[in-house]
């Protein structure tokens, strides 16, 4: 793209320095259905990398040891796409997300091996106990390391925070306030992501991850920014779980205009969003009716595909599916549940 005058930025705001990770390749593969070949990730790390996106996250979308009957089986090994996006990356960093319980510590042991650089571990926003021997092993190998507290509406801004302190205290370097359902108002970001910062001061940096189910993601990470946040998570091209994650190309310019910087070039990310990543994947993420319902009801995004699934498979509607998901709370980790609340609701329909 040719370049216009450039916008001015703002000379009003304070010029802060705001990492951006990239998940199109690791949350942007749950709308591929985990089916990322080495030579699509040379060609989403090049471009990101070209455009100055300082880390790329590299899994698959249900991180490390995800590959399963349970979330859906990787076309290609994880631990050979981040070697790919090693090689790939001239400055970029690579991360990896693991859940403990999915991923082992010998899963960090070989991404390290395979040269990634940030370890992001993932708990349930109540259970930041579990994460502890990952981060101690991540630091003594060297990694950098990121904690992710999912489902964060579905606590309070007081609980989360002793949630990231228990991360702090295990080794996390920077604690994400993680809005897997895209259900947060700005106001709910606010509170959280302040929450943390008070709690962790000086001894970890605050992140915030956004999903787009209630359009929110934008703006939920303008208002974790201006709570304190300092590291925010975007997909190019919005591509991610549910109605997808804050576009990394979004992100660049309004951080631009806002006068935070983030090393992106705003015209090279949206030529690659719309040049390199879009002709990737089959479908845009939608905000339609089925990711709505999951950020309006404050379901995990991730339950989207596999609801569609069952649907289909069973011969009922996706969206019945998640409402009923909703009514029994199930929280990331419970997927095989949808397919019990896919026979019994076709059974139902046929006794009707
Ligand atoms: C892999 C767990 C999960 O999908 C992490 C995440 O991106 C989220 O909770 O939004
Ligand atoms: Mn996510």
């Amino acid at each position: 793209m040719t370049s216009p005058a450039r916008p001015l930025e703002n000379p009003f705001s304070d010029a802060l320095d705001i990492r951006v990770t990239d998940s199109f390749c690791r949350d942007g593969s749950h709308a591929h259905r985990h089916q990322f070949t080495t030579g699509q990730v040379r060609t989403v790390v090049g471009a990101l990398d070209a455009a100055g996106v300082p880390v790329i996250e590299v899994t698959h979308g249900d991180g490390l040891g995800g590959s399963s009957f349970n979330y859906g089986f990787s076309h290609t090994p994880e631990q050979e796409l981040i070697k790919a996006a090693v090689e790939t990356a001239t400055n970029a960093r690579i991360a990896f997300l693991m859940l403990p319980g999915l991923g082992t510590k010998d899963d960090i042991r070989e991404a390290r091996a395979n040269g990634a650089q940030i370890c992001r571990i993932a708990t349930h926003c109540t259970e930041a106990d579990v994460s502890e021997q990952h981060f101690q092993l991540a630091r003594e190998r060297g990694l950098e390391t990121v904690g992710f507290l999912m489902m964060a509406h579905s606590t309070t801004p007081e609980a989360l925070a002793k949630q990231a302190r228990i991360m702090a205290d295990a080794g996390c370097q920077c604690v994400y306030v993680v809005d897997s359902a895209g259900a947060l108002l700005m106001d709910g970001v606010t509170d959280r992501v302040s929450a943390l910062v008070a709690e962790l001061g000086d001894d970890a940096q605050v992140g915030f991850h956004g999903h787009e189910n209630l359009g929110l993601g934008v703006g939920n990470s303008i208002a974790a920014v201006r709570a304190g946040a300092r590291q925010i998570d975007a997909s190019t091209r919005r591509f991610g779980a549910g109605a997808g994650n804050t576009p990394t190309e979004a992100w660049a310019a309004v951080a631009e205009r806002s006068g935070w910087r983030t090393g992106i070039d705003v015209l090279k990310i949206i030529d690659a969003a719309e040049d390199e990543i879009r002709p990737i994947m089959a479908d845009e993420c939608l905000l339609d009716r089925n990711s709505l319902l999951i950020g309006y009801a404050g379901l995990y995004s991730s339950f989207l595909k596999h609801a569609e699934r069952q649907a289909a498979r069973y011969g009922i509607s996706a969206t019945d599916i998640l409402l009923e998901a909703g009514r029994r709370g199930l929280v990331g980790g419970q997927e095989d549940q949808l397919i019990d609340i896919a026979v019994a609701l076709s059974a139902i329909s046929q006794k009707a």
